[in-house]
């Protein structure tokens, strides 16, 4: 079943000058699709057209599983100053309708495994980078979408906040979520990822399963990387 469905003709910050075309591609439920390109390829601008986000942005997105929700992991994070780590996550849990039973199962269950327990009552301005990314992480996971649209998760995050974010992840599509992520971790993505859709100068030159792109570039066996040097 798909649960994200895009179609962007032309997308961008200003109509007359457009930064991404013709992407087009859709994430099932249970898939992991990574959008992979360089600096400036228009990975972060392409998830901006897809959550309409951007001033400009002529097509059609479609969010199609049962709730038809998403829920966006941003690479930097976004936060309320005056507001503590715990008064963010009951906004998200109120945004997303959930019982206060619900909500608080969750969350414990979430702070214990990013072990942020602790701090769940002070404010994120005193945090960590890498805290912070976390309280991203389990503002994302507490509302168990449809769809998660995450943007270059791995930066900032310890080993072991990635091992847990990546068995997070896990349980998610197993329960039946979509994920589209941005990453420039190549390695890490053609070990985890279901399909790639690999961007470059805001249009798509490959997508498809690793071997499937592998084809298309002419050189079996290659990387990610090597696939993009030659198709590009
Ligand atoms: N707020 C903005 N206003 C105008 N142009 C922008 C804005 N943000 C990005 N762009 C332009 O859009 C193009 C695509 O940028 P985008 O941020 O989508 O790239 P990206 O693939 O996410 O890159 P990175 O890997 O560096 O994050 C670039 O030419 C960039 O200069």
């Amino acid at each position: 079943m798909t649960v994200l469905d895009v179609h962007i003709e032309e997308a961008g910050y200003e109509a007359s000058h457009p930064q991404i075309h013709d992407i087009q591609f859709q994430v099932k439920a249970g898939e992991l699709v990574g959008l992979i390109g360089p600096n400036g390829a228009g990975k972060s601008t392409t998830l901006k057209g897809i959550m309409g986000l951007l001033k400009f942005c002529k097509g059609d997105i479609r969010f199609m599983g049962e709730q038809k929700t998403y829920a966006y992991i941003p690479e930097k994070p976004i936060m309320y100053d005056a507001m503590t780590l715990w008064e963010h996550l009951e906004i998200a849990a109120a945004a997303y309708q959930l019982t206060t039973e619900v909500f608080h199962t969750r969350a414990t269950e979430l702070l214990q495994r990013f072990r942020m327990e602790e701090v769940k009552h002070q404010l994120p301005s005193s945090f960590s980078k890498g805290m912070q990314q976390k309280m991203m992480l389990i503002i994302g996971f507490l509302t168990k979408p449809d769809v998660y649209i995450v943007d270059e998760p791995f930066v900032g995050l310890d080993p072991r906040a990635t091992k847990d974010f990546l068995m997070m992840l896990h349980a998610e599509r197993e329960r039946g979520a979509g994920v589209l992520m941005s990453t420039h971790v190549l390695d890490t993505a053609e070990r985890i990822c279901s399909s790639f859709v690999l961007v470059n100068e805001g249009s798509i030159v490959a997508q498809g399963t690793l071997s499937e792109i592998q084809a298309r570039s002419g050189i079996s066996d290659a990387t990610l990387l090597d696939c993009f040097d030659a198709l590009t």
